[in-house]
Parts: C-alpha cells; structure tokens; sequence
C-alpha cells in the first residue's frame, strides 16, 4: 500500500455522457483504492459543472490525478479545471465519440487506465484557447465553424442518448438542406481565407477514428486549420464521404494549414463549436494555451 500512497485521485463523472454510463467509475475506484491509492468519486450535476469540481480537487490538495469520466466535452471541462496545476487528467472514456482518447492511444478499460495512474506516465499536450463573446475558454480537440457547428447545435440531445453517434446522422440528413452555408472569413495567422467550413483542430482525427488532418497536433504549439472550400449540400456530402474513406485532407478543395492563431470575425452569429458541444457564435479567435496539460497514458510495455 506504501507504494501508492502518493497517489491520491478524485474521478468526476458525467453521468449523461455517452450511453454505457453505469458501473465504469465504480470499477476504476475498487481497483484503484485496492492498490492503496485515496479515491474520491463525485457526480456532475450540470453543464460545466466539471470545471468546477476539477478546480475543487487542485485547491483542496495533495490530489495527483483528475479522472473525466465522459466523452471530449468532460474532458475539456475537467481540463480548464486543472488549468495552471500540475495535477495529470486521466480520462475514462465512456463518452459517444471520445476523440481525444483515440486520438492519443488512452486505455478504454479501467484496469489499464489505473495501472496508468499508478505508473504515473503521462504525455504533455498544448490545449487550444476558443475567445468568443462569452470569454475564453479551453478546448483539447477541436473548435468548429460552419456545417460541422451547425450539426452539433442541432443534434437532438435525446436521440443522442438513445442512439449514439446515430444522432449525428440523422442531424447531419436534416443539416445538408438546411443550412445555408454562408462563405466564413477565415484569418490564419493574420492571412485571410474563405471557406464554406473552418475546423480549428489539435488533432488528427474525427468524429471517432476518422481522419481529419495529416497529422496530430497534440504535442505541439499549433494547430491544423481545416478549410473546406466548397458549399452546398452535394460538396458537403462528397467531404463527408471522403472523411470516410479517409481521404479527406486530399481533396483538392480542403486545405490544411499549420497556424497557432485563427481568427474568424465574420460572418457573426453562426454557430460554434468546442470538443463537440455548442459554444456560443461568431465572432471567435483560437490561440495556444500558454502552459500545456499533462494526460495519463498507458506506460510502455518492457
Ligand atoms: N450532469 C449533467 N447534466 C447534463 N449535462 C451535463 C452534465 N454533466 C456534464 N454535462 C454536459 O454533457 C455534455 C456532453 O458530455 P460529453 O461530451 O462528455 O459526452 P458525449 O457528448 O457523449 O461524448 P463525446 O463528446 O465524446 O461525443 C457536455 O456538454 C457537458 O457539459
């Protein structure tokens, strides 16, 4: 018990994420508090209410890991949370896409993810600054403008908890004709471009494993900037169909830019979105979080 005794964990739990909601924070706890480590497991009750129970777990002391038990919404919560701290996030994924957690190779299981946090091995990565209206606040995958946005504005939370990621299906059928696809201005590091769509993006990936951007950003001070070029239902169903098959970054009208500031001032009032969840409208400006995050990862084998 010694062994761990410098451990001391506090699991948050979205308990409306995803839809496998049940019994994984239980488990995490057993196997952790069996290694000797403290736990303490508390239950969110509302919209950014991870934030502040994150910020609890660093004020209150001693505490060296912050488990998000939710999909990459939790997961950026938690993280504006632990902002400024050393205190390492752990992330249990039982969310609907968990990007991120794919993204960096995280354990699904609890068994992994607590040998992970007793090993204490973690990886050091730069979250993205979303400026709007409301203020600033943390994302750790991705903000969006455009089609994307308008989607996760529109998705029936309901139809999401039944169904999963099937929602977004059936928002993206109802989006292709109703939106109404106005052209973005887009400033990359000062440079302005238009687009029908702008994905600000840390990682590489999509709406669970597919493939957004050549290459994660994760690691590094900057971001890929995604622009998709054309507009209307029929261009957005052949970029939906390339992300698919995995060619989407190919396509002669999407570029993809390295940049550490984005900025899109107009049109205002379009929808936005952070790690998948609405956040407010334009006009926004990205940046790179002047200190980084740490995240448990699985420690390597050998
Ligand atoms: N107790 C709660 N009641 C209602 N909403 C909550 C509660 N706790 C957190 N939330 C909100 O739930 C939303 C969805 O959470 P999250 O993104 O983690 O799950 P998900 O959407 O199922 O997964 P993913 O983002 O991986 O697709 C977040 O916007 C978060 O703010």
């Amino acid at each position: 018990m010694a062994m761990n005794a410098s451990r001391s964990v506090t699991i948050i739990v979205n308990p409306t994420a995803g839809r496998r909601r049940s019994g994984h924070a239980t488990r995490l706890a057993r196997i952790l508090r069996r290694a000797g480590v403290a736990v303490q497991v508390v239950h969110t009750r509302d919209r950014g209410h991870a934030t502040e129970l994150a910020r609890a777990a660093v004020e209150q002391g001693g505490c060296s890991h912050v488990v998000a038990t939710g999909g990459d919404g939790t997961v950026a919560e938690v993280a504006r949370g632990l902002e400024g701290s050393d205190v390492v996030l752990a992330v249990l994924p039982v969310g609907t896409a968990n990007v991120l957690a794919r993204e960096l190779d995280l354990p699904f299981d609890e068994g992994a993810l607590a040998r992970s946090i007793i090993a204490g091995t973690s990886t050091t990565v730069w979250p993205g600054v979303l400026h709007t209206a409301q203020g600033a606040s943390l994302f750790v995958q991705m903000a969006g403008v455009g089609f994307d946005a308008y989607v996760v504005h529109t998705v029936s939370p309901r139809l999401k908890k039944a169904v999963g990621r099937a929602a977004y299906v059936v928002s993206v059928l109802r989006a292709l004709w109703g939106y109404r696809y106005p052209v973005l201005r887009v400033e990359v590091e000062g440079v302005v471009h238009e687009a029908s769509s702008a994905i600000i993006s840390k990682g590489a990936l999509y709406a669970g494993r597919h493939v957004l951007a050549p290459a994660s950003m994760q690691e590094e001070k900057a971001f890929s900037v995604v622009l998709f070029g054309s507009a209307g239902p029929w261009a957005t169903l052949r970029y939906g169909l390339a992300l698919l098959r995995g060619t989407l970054p190919r396509q002669k009208d999407v570029t993809v830019l390295r940049a550490s500031t984005v900025a899109i001032p107009a049109p205002t009032g379009l929808p936005v979105q952070s790690d998948g969840d609405a956040h407010g409208y334009t006009a926004i400006r990205a940046d790179i979080n002047d200190q980084p995050i740490r995240i448990a990862i699985c420690p390597r084998a050998g």
